[in-house]
């Protein structure tokens, strides 16, 4: 039995909210930058042999293979273009072909039970469904064809913002370069473990003000602001926190070569990707691995505002950042941090034939080196289209797991969202109760910029005071 809410979610039938804006324009937007892109890979594709890139040397099978390419990649233009018409005009939201990767089914039932209720279109359906099932659509457009099954629409635009957030990057390994000469002190004085920590969930938190799929046009310089770190900025940014709970969270200090030593559980630290392209902007395990030999070879990839202005990083900023990404790889080469999937997982969770050697976590309640193993278990839950109070009704495995950690974080509007179930909760019903059954099965932190309507544990007085100040608080990513 899943957990039924006292209140509606959250759907485009109110003109005055935000999925309705989503719908009638943000998705668009994101549509057409696919379409672009695929003109731009055909278009691509059809040059290289004209200027004679000695990659494309091209046998028969080659052009064959290029053709082929072509064709599939305009009919992938062809499948979205339709889509965005018909979202547009509020069209039937069709099932999901099977094609092979996981929950079709489980998207599908949820779609007959939407169109029982005549909620099955794009104008009617909860938010939280119908942003799921366009991603895990466009996923299949993708993975019916021969060429394309590996392609990641959103990687352009994904490297494109991670180059141009080269100043915070520097920013964030100069801190790290800073509390790493401070760890003397802040071993013999635990209390100032809390102020290093308040200091890693802020640069966490206002990471995710970056958003791919909500600011479709950020300058170089409003990336820059948005990322800034450092003790002052975070200071003037209190005044935007809305619920902060981080004194009452329980941590634990990564910082040294065996940061582990006092948790309780035997699982390393360990980020969860998602398996297909996923709003936007959100991390594959193919991107993971490119962040990590990005950093490790920064000077080809990052331009900042100053570059911009011929002021190239510094040696010592260098250096720092060169650090930071060693520490990065070798933790991640020795499972002191891991992906919830092995390393060389590809998108939809297939292994590609150049899988790196890393540690993954595993529901075993061990740490397991692998370039074979095929269980998503602890990743394929993350893209279904459910709220996660019902994880332990839908996925077992995966809430035993969490059920087992001393603390998961929650980063992200979605998450938020998911955790909340995108309900019209009233903003002062409690973080607890919004949660649903989920409600104390284990420590849970949640880092959320707002990105959509949905708010709760708030005080009523502070309520009135920030909706007083600014009227689009709840989605502007402040
Ligand atoms: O990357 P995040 O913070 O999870 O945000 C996801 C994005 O998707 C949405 O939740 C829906 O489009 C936005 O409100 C938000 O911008």
């Amino acid at each position: 039995m899943v957990f039924q809410p006292p209140f509606p979610p959250y759907d485009p039938t109110d003109k005055s909210g935000f999925s309705y804006e989503t719908v009638a324009k943000r998705w668009p937007v994101i549509l057409t930058s696919i379409v672009n892109q695929i003109h731009r890979e055909n278009h691509d594709l059809h040059l290289r042999p004209l200027i004679g890139d000695s990659e494309s040397a091209h046998s028969e099978e080659e052009s064959f293979r290029v053709d082929a390419k072509i064709t599939e990649g305009k009919a992938i233009i062809e499948k979205v273009g339709k889509l965005k018409y018909e979202m547009a005009r509020d069209h039937v939201m069709e099932p999901i072909p099977m094609d092979g990767e996981p929950h079709v089914d489980f998207y599908n039932s949820e779609l007959e039970n939407l169109a029982k209720a005549s909620k099955d279109t794009w104008f009617k359906a909860p938010w939280l469904y119908a942003e799921c099932y366009l991603y895990r659509l466009l996923r299949s457009y993708f993975v019916q064809t021969t060429h394309w099954k590996d392609y990641d629409p959103f990687h352009a635009q994904k490297l494109d913002v991670f180059a141009k957030s080269g100043a915070s990057i520097y920013g964030i390994a100069k801190i790290m370069h800073e509390l790493e000469s401070e760890k003397g002190a802040l071993e013999s004085d635990p209390s100032k473990l809390k102020v290093f920590f308040q200091e890693m969930i802020q640069m966490c938190l206002w990471g995710n003000a970056t958003d791919l799929s909500l600011l479709t046009h950020m300058s170089l310089v409003d990336i820059e602001k948005l990322q800034s770190v450092g003790k002052e900025m975070q200071a003037a940014r209190k005044e935007f926190i809305m619920r902060d709970d981080q004194d009452k969270v329980v941590f634990q200090y990564v910082c040294d070569d065996h940061p582990l030593d006092q948790r309780s559980s035997s699982i390393p630290p360990f980020t969860s990707p998602k398996l297909i392209p996923w709003f936007v902007s959100d991390v594959t395990p193919p991107d993971f691995n490119e962040t990590i030999a990005c950093l490790l070879r920064p000077t080809s990839l990052f331009t900042t505002s100053s570059s911009s202005s011929s002021l190239l990083p510094s040696p010592e900023q260098q250096q720092h950042l060169r650090k930071l990404a060693e520490r990065l790889r070798q933790y991640v080469s020795e499972g002191v941090f891991a992906m919830s999937v092995p390393g060389g997982t590809g998108l939809g969770g297939g292994l590609t034939t150049t899988a790196p050697t890393t540690a993954t976590a595993t529901t075993s309640n061990m740490v397991m080196t692998t370039t074979a193993a095929t269980t998503h278990s602890l990743a394929e839950f993350w893209t279904a289209p459910v709220p996660y109070w019902d994880i332990e009704t839908y996925d077992r495995e995966l809430w035993e797991f969490l059920r087992g950690s001393d603390l998961v974080v929650f980063k992200g509007d979605l998450n938020y969202r998911k955790l909340t179930g995108d309900i019209k909760w009233p903003s002062w019903t409690s973080f607890e109760e919004a949660l649903g059954p989920l409600a104390g099965s284990f420590p849970l932190l949640s880092l959320r910029t707002n990105k959509a309507d949905v708010a709760v544990g708030l005080d009523k007085e502070v309520l009135a005071q920030i909706e007083e100040k600014d009227a689009n608080w709840r989605v502007n990513g402040k």
